[in-house]
């Protein structure tokens, strides 16, 4: 790993501990594993996409996981931070600030809300099922977009659910931190 990004990885980690109690950036009880539970949870989706291209949309940032995370691994990658809280947007622009990332903004706003972004990759942990998400990646994904998606122990039935009502290729690739979880790589969208 180069150093700059190992220092930033270090940095961001302090960050986060320095703010949570005040924003609840993550689960309290999981602070103590924060470089395992959350940071390398988020890096795995440089190791299954290591030359992506941009604009990377992370929607629901919260902290920045993964979207700050991907930022860090792919400095000269464009990547846009969303989240409708203000105070983790605050956080997330001052994180990005004194970590020096050029390559990435965060935006306070609803997904909803949003213009269409026309992203390249899309990514999302944590934020809904899986059935709110797809209507997310239809409108900011571009056509040949691809979404990765952090799910839970859930996710077989999450993707049961979602093709009731659209089609779309999916491919799992399972967590390496949590073995009940996976990323869901999505493509090529289309209404059911
Ligand atoms: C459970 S947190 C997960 C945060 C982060 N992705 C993580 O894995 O730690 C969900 C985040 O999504 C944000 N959120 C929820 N609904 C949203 C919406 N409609 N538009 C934008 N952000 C939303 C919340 O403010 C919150 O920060």
């Amino acid at each position: 790993m180069s150093a700059s990004r190992e220092a930033r990885l270090v940095q961001y980690a302090a960050l986060i501990r320095k703010w949570n109690s005040a924003i609840n950036l993550v689960a309290p009880a999981s602070l103590a594993q924060l470089e395992q539970r959350h940071i390398a949870d988020s890096a795995q989706l440089a190791r299954l996409h290591p030359d992506p291209q941009g604009p990377w949309l992370d929607i629901g940032s919260g902290g920045g996981l993964p979207g700050l995370v991907v930022a860090i691994f792919h400095p000269e990658l464009p990547v846009q931070l969303v989240d409708s809280d203000r105070r983790k947007v605050a956080f997330l622009q001052t994180a990005i600030r004194e970590l020096g990332l050029a390559n990435c903004t965060a935006t306070a706003a609803r997904i909803e809300e949003l213009p269409p972004a026309d992203a390249a990759n899309l990514s999302a942990r944590a934020l809904a099922p899986l059935d709110r998400l797809v209507p997310y990646l239809d409108r900011h994904l571009a056509q040949d977009g691809t979404a990765w998606l952090m799910k839970g122990r859930n996710w077989q039935t999450e993707l049961t659910a979602a093709r009731r009502n659209w089609r779309f290729d999916a491919e799992i690739h399972p967590s390496t931190t949590d073995p009940a979880a996976a990323i869901l790589q999505i493509s090529n969208i289309r209404h059911g």
